[in-house]
């Protein structure tokens, strides 16, 4: 059978953007183990069954990161086609949790402003930054190539 990328039913992924006081950004590294391992990231992961984007955003995050959030805002939505999957990202913006951050998958974290300093940067998270830019005022470059 062959498979055409466009007939792919997409997998809902839920993406917290973690804002801190300074308006710094959160990415984290993909754990070993995982397709695009090493590529940095905004936190988060598929929904499971039954699940809603918010409740599946609490629980990859606090599964990956042990933190508990205090509320999401949806934000963007974006389709993203990758050999290894057809994927729809819902980035939700978050800026208040608690607890303190544990790197449960043996992941890294980076708190980043523009340009961010870390790479490589998953290709579904250059949309992001961009965004991020426009919001922002920031003129240039988001990421380093
Ligand atoms: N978390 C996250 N995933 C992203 C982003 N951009 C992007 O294209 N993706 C893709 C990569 C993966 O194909 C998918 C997320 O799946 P995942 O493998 O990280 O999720 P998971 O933790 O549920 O993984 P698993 O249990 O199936 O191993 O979304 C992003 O900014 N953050």
């Amino acid at each position: 059978m062959t498979a055409v990328a466009g007939e792919r039913t997409p997998v809902d992924v839920a993406v917290g953007v973690l804002i801190d006081g300074d308006e710094r950004f959160l990415l984290t590294s993909r754990p070993p183990g995982k397709v695009y391992e090493g590529y940095w990231e905004f936190p988060g992961g598929k929904l499971e069954p039954g699940e809603g984007v918010e409740q599946a955003l609490a629980r990859e995050l606090h599964e990956e990161l042990g933190i508990t959030i205090d509320g999401a805002e949806r934000w963007k939505v974006e389709l993203m086609d990758y050999p290894h999957a057809r994927v729809r990202l819902h980035f939700c913006k978050v800026r208040r949790w608690h607890g303190a951050f544990e790197m449960r998958e043996g992941q890294q974290m980076a708190w980043e402003q523009l340009p961010v300093a870390v790479r490589p940067v998953l290709p579904g998270t250059v949309p992001v930054l961009r965004w991020l830019a426009e919001e922002r005022g920031h003129a240039g470059l988001t990421h380093a190539a």
